[in-house]
């Protein structure tokens, strides 16, 4: 990647005391907008607990909006257990441009949906990565910077659980980006997720909505929903933030199956409870970002962004 300021830098912060610190920041604001500019809705899926689905929401969402038409772009900034590109069973590798100052054209999965993850930094797939904070902001921030993106309806950004480096830094460096907040119905889940709600206020990043995952399960057998992780505490939590609920999806051993074998279920026709539960959530997403000209912050004038009028939300 075509990093300006070579490996002295490479332990900087973004308030970093390197003398052209702050001049490479600012030029790599400036490589950074121009390098989103042309993206109308962006999209960081957030947790406040690991494990709650976080990936499944940010790839099945992804795979929704570009099965309906739209032009979308997947990017996975957790660098810690990058998932995206094994749910979506991705084989190729980013090539450098041929000219060091062009962008780095993303991976195509198909031809409406674009995906990029940190995994591609990693030599090899089974490395961890021991970063501190300042080289993980300074990787999705130079990430951000060199990717070509071109045209595109969604960016969805998938970070790792909780409010640390990760989502901050995309909450601070991506224009316009919203959060989709994922949770399962437990309570231990939800004092995550108020957490998470509370940080997007902090930062001042509204929120598109909330979504339940993992919200009973569908007996293939006799068809009766067992609320193994209890029942409605995701729409409860949004309720009481005063925030849109997305909507619920059910628990199905099929998710699994195609997040590990990366055969995404979402691409597959069936008819089940989970894809028309993933299908009514994206429509949700839709209706409050509609791929049109980008807004900054959807609920700030009106009080809602939902295009039908009927939400009800504030
Ligand atoms: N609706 C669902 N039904 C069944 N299994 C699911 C569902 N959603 C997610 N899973 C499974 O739960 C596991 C965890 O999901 P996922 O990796 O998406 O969670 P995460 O919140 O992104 O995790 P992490 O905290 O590691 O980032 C995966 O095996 C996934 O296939």
């Amino acid at each position: 990647m075509s990093s300006s300021c070579g490996s002295s830098c490479e332990s900087s912060s973004q308030n970093s005391s390197c003398g052209s610190g702050d001049a490479r920041l600012a030029q790599q604001d400036i490589a950074i907008t121009r390098s989103l500019g042309k993206i109308k809705n962006k999209i960081l899926v957030m947790s406040g607990k690991g494990g709650v689905g976080k990936s499944t929401v940010a790839v099945n969402l992804a795979l929704c909006l570009a099965k309906k038409g739209h032009k979308v772009g997947l990017m996975d900034v957790d660098l810690h257990g990058p998932d995206v590109v094994r749910m979506l069973n991705l084989t190729g590798t980013l090539e450098p441009p041929a000219n060091p100052d062009d962008l780095i054209p993303p991976l195509a999965f198909n031809e409406n949906l674009k995906v990029v993850s940190l995994e591609y930094m990693m030599k090899d797939r089974d490395d961890a990565i021991i970063w501190r904070g300042p080289l993980k902001i300074q990787a999705i921030r130079q990430f951000l910077a060199d990717m070509d993106w071109g045209e595109l309806d969604y960016l969805i950004v998938d970070a790792p659980p909780g409010t640390g480096d990760e989502p901050l830094t995309v909450a601070q460096t991506i224009p316009g980006v919203q959060a989709v907040v994922v949770t399962t119905p437990q309570a231990v889940a939800l004092a995550d997720v108020r957490k998470s709600i509370n940080f997007c206020k902090a930062v001042d990043m509204p929120i598109v909505g909330v979504v339940e995952n993992m919200a009973g399960f569908v007996c293939p057998h006799c068809g009766e929903t067992v609320d193994i992780f209890s029942k409605g505490g995701g729409e409860e939590t949004a309720r009481d933030f005063d925030l849109p609920f997305l909507g619920r999806v059910p628990m199905d051993p099929r998710v699994v199956v195609a997040g590990d074998t990366g055969t995404p279920y979402l691409s597959s026709n069936e008819d089940s409870p989970a894809i028309k539960a993933f299908d009514a959530v994206v429509t949700a997403v839709e209706r409050r970002l509609p791929p049109g000209p980008a807004t900054v912050n959807p609920f700030a004038a009106t009080g809602c962004a939902c295009t039908s009028g009927g939400c009800g939300s504030k």
